[in-house]
């Protein structure tokens, strides 16, 4: 019998945070002898569902009551979208594993309509994210984008029940949830930029747990690391938590370099500004000064005014 202490792995209770978590506690149990248990938490951006995430304090919602669980010794680390993660951990916190990635695209979902082309003059689309609203609206200005909050449940549900149109979600979400037949086409990257990190788990814990940090090893996936590092850079260097139409995406070219592109939106005006870089980052600094660099094209284009209004 295995009478060792169990790891926790603190997670918020939605149908994906729970796949996610039991996905990391398998891995885990094979990888060293202490059990691990899951400690299940609502967070309050699971709570607050009525007005959109930019509006009420951002990322930073579905996170802190986990980091709270760490710092109290409740659990010993915390399994997040990387896409939910704020680009500034607190104090005494780290990233120490970034899984690899799922499919990193958006996915257009609609119950009569196969792409988001095809949908009829005036139509209803629904999503709360200000990178997706910015980039429909270049690809369709005469689209009608609604507010949708909520787990993907919910969001189904309200296609379902025809308050939109169609929805556009992430496709890594419904892969994981067995939800891939809902998915009518994935929107390609050249259309719609996905949110730095988008599809890629994240496992934060205390800087002090080095022997967890030690265990946990063998999941990190250091090319995913390295691009999704470098797509949080750029958010990082545009103000971080600021909640801004950004959209940062990474990818591994078959001549060994790594493309990172950004792109950024503005809540009222029309047109998005664009910048890419390319490198071979191998450490997670130089993952960083990529991302700064494509920062760097977007500020020389104005960046900093389209962001002074958010
Ligand atoms: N903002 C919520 C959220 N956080 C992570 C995912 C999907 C899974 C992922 O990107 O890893 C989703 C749902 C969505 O955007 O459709």
């Amino acid at each position: 019998m295995n009478t060792a202490a169990p790891w926790i792995i603190a997670t918020r209770e939605s149908r994906l945070a729970l796949w996610q978590a039991e996905h990391v506690r398998d891995l885990l149990q094979t990888l060293q002898s202490r059990p691990v248990q899951l400690l299940g938490m609502t967070t309050k951006g699971d709570q607050i569902l009525d007005r959109a995430l930019s509006k009420v304090g951002g990322k930073g919602l579905f996170v802190k009551e986990l980091e709270v669980a760490l710092e109290e010794g409740r659990a010993h680390l915390a399994v997040h979208s990387l896409k939910d993660v704020p680009m500034e951990l607190p104090e005494g916190f780290v990233l120490s594993t970034v899984m690899e990635r799922e499919d990193p695209r958006d996915a257009f979902v609609s119950p009569r309509h196969a792409r988001l082309e095809d949908l009829p003059e005036g139509a209803v689309v629904g999503t709360s994210s200000l990178r997706r609203q910015v980039q429909i609206r270049a690809i369709r200005p005469d689209l009608r984008i609604e507010p949708l909050r909520g787990n993907l449940d919910t969001r189904l549900r309200k296609l379902d029940e025809g308050q939109y149109d169609a929805i556009v979600l992430a496709a890594a979400g419904l892969k994981r949830l067995g939800l891939a037949d809902r998915i009518r086409s994935v929107i390609e990257i050249d259309q719609m930029l996905p949110a730095a990190g988008q599809g890629a788990l994240g496992l934060e814990v205390r800087a002090v747990q080095t022997d967890l940090i030690g265990q946990l090893a063998p999941l990190n996936h250091a090319p995913t690391r390295m691009a999704a590092l470098a797509e949080r850079a750029v958010s990082r260097a545009l103000g971080g938590s600021c909640s801004m139409p950004l959209a940062a995406y990474a990818a591994w070219q078959p001549d060994g370099q790594l493309l990172l592109q950004g792109l950024l939106g503005h809540p009222e005006r029309e047109g998005l500004l664009r910048a890419q870089a390319s490198g071979a980052p191998r450490t997670d600094a130089e993952a960083d000064a990529l991302g700064q660099q494509v920062a760097q094209g977007l500020i020389s284009q104005g960046a900093r005014d389209w962001l002074a209004t958010c």
